[in-house]
């Protein structure tokens, strides 16, 4: 039987990420390798030009799977009849731009995404907000789509677990496959708290085969948060092909399901779980089956963590309010 292709809208396609995400979504790798595909490349009109190349480049990969590409600058159009949407596309800070600035400039972004997701896309329209400051950029998009339900909506936390399983790996001599229940707790910036008090390296408690607080405190979890500064600096343009990689991997573990005793992290609506006030999008444990997820319940946050939890958390609670002052939620 022929499966009838799964619309895949991504936006600011013509960016560092889209360039390094739309070849993999368009060789199975977002969904499964025997889904097809159609991809709506959503720009700005000056980056029109520069999708239209990179569907060339898609069509000269004669891709089986990619039974075809449609470029727009229109929301409504860009995401008509989408089942699946990458918000990539957002206004980076610039020099002497303010945080408000910022939050101001993604809010005239994400609140008509939003609006255009409600009105055009799928009934199983699942979204992933990759664009900084990404979990408010997806509460803000989440705010102006009332008729999707809430938990669609999702921000990328998957490149800080992805980095934070690579540091645990090298810091123990261990292997990233044999880490399992990892954390990203938080937002996805500075204040994001990676937890290893739950992860196991090969069926051992990580905090135990560490054996260094002073190391887990001082060097790893600066070292993950601040990852994105550190790329910044050597390669003079913010990580792009690391961030294609986890939102192939977010989409892929949402839609497939994440492994038997293993979880993710993935920025989504607070049910009020561990103490994040609800409705925040906020990172937490997930698993996900079905193409649903579910917040791990039951584990134990001890006085560390719940210091750092607790700080990601206000910082979320104010940029919620700030964008609740600027009419954007
Ligand atoms: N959540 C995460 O872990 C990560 C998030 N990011 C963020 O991802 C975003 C994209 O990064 P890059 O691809 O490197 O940036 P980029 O500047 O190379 O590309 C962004 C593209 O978005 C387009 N764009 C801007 N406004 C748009 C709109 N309203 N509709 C459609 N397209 C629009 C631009 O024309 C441009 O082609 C940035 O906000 C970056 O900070 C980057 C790395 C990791
Ligand atoms: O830091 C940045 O600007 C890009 C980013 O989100 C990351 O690499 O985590």
């Amino acid at each position: 039987m022929t499966r009838t292709p799964v619309n895949v809208t991504v936006t600011g396609a013509a960016g560092q990420i889209g360039y390094a995400l739309l070849f993999r979504i368009a060789s199975g790798h977002l969904l499964g390798a025997d889904v097809p595909v159609k991809l709506r490349l959503l720009e700005i009109p000056q980056g029109v030009k520069a999708a239209e190349g990179t569907a060339m480049e898609l069509d000269d990969c004669a891709f089986p799977l990619l039974k075809g590409i449609d470029i727009f600058d229109d929301p409504n159009k860009g995401f008509e009849g989408a089942n699946v949407a990458l918000l990539v596309g957002a206004r980076p800070r610039t020099k002497g731009m303010e945080r408000g600035d910022l939050l101001a400039a993604n809010g005239g972004i994400f609140k008509p995404q939003g609006k255009a997701i409600n009105d055009n896309a799928a009934d199983d329209i699942k979204v992933l907000v990759v664009g900084n400051p990404a979990n408010t950029n997806a509460l803000i998009a989440q705010a102006a789509a009332p008729d999707v339900p809430a938990e669609r909506f999702t921000a990328m936390t998957r490149l800080d677990h992805n980095r934070a399983l690579t540091q645990l790996a090298q810091k123990t001599g261990s292997s990233v496959e044999d880490i399992k229940r990892l954390t990203i707790w938080g937002n996805h910036s500075a204040t994001q708290y990676p937890d290893i008090f739950h992860a196991e390296i090969a069926g051992k408690n990580a905090a135990d085969v560490v054996n260094d607080e002073a190391w887990l405190a001082d060097t790893f979890i600066p070292t993950v948060a601040k990852r994105g500064a550190a790329i910044i600096e050597a390669r003079g343009a913010s990580s792009a092909a690391s961030a294609a990689n986890a939102a192939i991997d977010h989409v892929h573990t949402w839609v497939n399901g994440t492994a038997a005793g293993d979880w993710t992290s993935m920025g989504i609506p607070s049910d009020g779980s561990y103490g994040v006030p609800e409705g925040l999008i906020s990172s937490f444990p997930v698993v996900c089956k079905d193409g649903r997820y579910e917040i791990v319940q039951g584990l134990d946050i001890n006085e560390f963590s719940r210091t750092r939890i607790d700080a990601s958390v206000k910082e979320l609670s104010e940029e919620r309010d700030a964008v609740r002052e600027l009419g954007l939620i």
